[in-house]
């Protein structure tokens, strides 16, 4: 694969960052790579790793003359930065970023990109529960899908090239509007995170009266919920506190369907159980018939209905 931006500078250098740099290198799409994180001790890391060409000590010089600067930090503090480095961005730039949430991220980061900058906010649907500099992995990225949501106005050609971008470190891109990406992204990952999150939290709870139990015995579901419960807080907390008005009205419908499955259980309607899981076993069918189980770890390998 070729050069798409002659230098480009990771802003955070966490799981996204650093899979980024990763898969950068191995498939050449960046002749230099600056990188640039808050603290002394995540950039020493980043150092003693090669993570990067070059590990810069502001965010300034990460970013003066770099093509493409990548936002891969917590949603939270994306507006903060955004207004740290606007005035050192080269014209004819591009701004990306990577956060799971985009409504908040164009209002905060937005005023801040001067004019003469291109901003395209972007989310790589793929991750772990794993943070920090060391955790990425070049891999991460191939056969996922990557949403970009340009405003309108937003240079198509800047647009094509981040797409050309992203599809270089193995994902499928698609466009879309940022709010309905918020919808979706709260249904398929944010309410999901919280859910988890909650069910941890109560088998903590129950665990001081049962000892070691709950986890001991713990079956695939839940052990599930703790590996998903192990992803990092801070970047969780600004998930929920910037997509709060799609999150709650998911978590709304949510807490209506398990009042419902409640009252079946209390009254013995076996029926409506029966009914409800047909329903849901169907659609996770029609997921692996269609092939669209590209999210799966086990992706890439023959898959038979679960
Ligand atoms: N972890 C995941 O599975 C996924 C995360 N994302 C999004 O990617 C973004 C980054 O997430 P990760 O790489 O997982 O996080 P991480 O916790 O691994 O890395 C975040 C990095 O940002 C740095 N940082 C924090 N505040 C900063 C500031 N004010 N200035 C400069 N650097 C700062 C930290 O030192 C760290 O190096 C988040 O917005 C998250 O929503 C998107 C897809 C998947
Ligand atoms: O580890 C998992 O199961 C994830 O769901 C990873 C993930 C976390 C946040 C995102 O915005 C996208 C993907």
């Amino acid at each position: 694969m070729s050069v798409i931006y002659d230098r480009v500078a990771l802003i955070g250098l966490g799981l996204i960052a650093s899979s980024m740099f990763w898969a950068m290198k191995r498939n050449g799409l960046a002749r230099e790579v600056t990188g640039y994180a808050r603290s002394a001790a995540t950039r020493d890391a980043a150092r003693r790793i090669g993570l990067c060409d070059h590990v810069c000590d502001t965010v300034a010089e990460a970013v003066k003359d770099a093509d493409l600067v990548v936002l891969a930090i917590p949603v939270g503090v994306m507006g903060a930065v955004a207004a740290e480095i606007g005035p050192h961005l080269k014209p004819g730039a591009t701004v990306t970023d990577v956060g799971s949430v985009k409504r908040d991220v164009i209002e905060n980061v937005g005023p801040h990109i001067p004019e003469t900058v291109h901003f395209v906010p972007g989310h790589p649907v793929a991750g772990t529960e794993h943070s920090g500099p060391d955790s990425g992995f070049a891999e991460l990225f191939d056969n996922r899908w990557c949403l970009l949501t340009p405003p309108e106005g937003t240079d198509l050609t800047a647009v094509a090239e981040l797409r050309r971008f992203w599809e270089g470190l193995g994902s499928n891109v698609e466009e879309m509007e940022a709010d309905h990406h918020d919808l979706v992204l709260a249904v398929t990952s944010h309410a999901p995170h919280l859910i988890a999150y909650t069910m941890v939290g109560v088998a903590d709870d129950l665990r001081r009266v049962t000892d070691s139990e709950v986890i001991q015995y713990s079956a695939a579901g839940f052990r599930d919920f703790t590996r998903i419960a192990a992803s990092d807080p801070t970047m969780w907390r600004d998930v929920f506190l910037t997509n709060k008005d799609a999150t709650l009205e998911i978590l709304g419908r949510f807490t209506e369907e398990l009042f419902a499955l409640q009252r079946a259980i209390r009254t013995g309607d076996g029926a409506h159980l029966h009914d409800y899981f047909t329903r849901t076993r169907a659609i996770r069918r029609g997921i692996i018939e269609a092939g669209q189980d590209t999210a799966a770890p086990n992706f890439g390998r023959a898959q038979k209905p679960v």
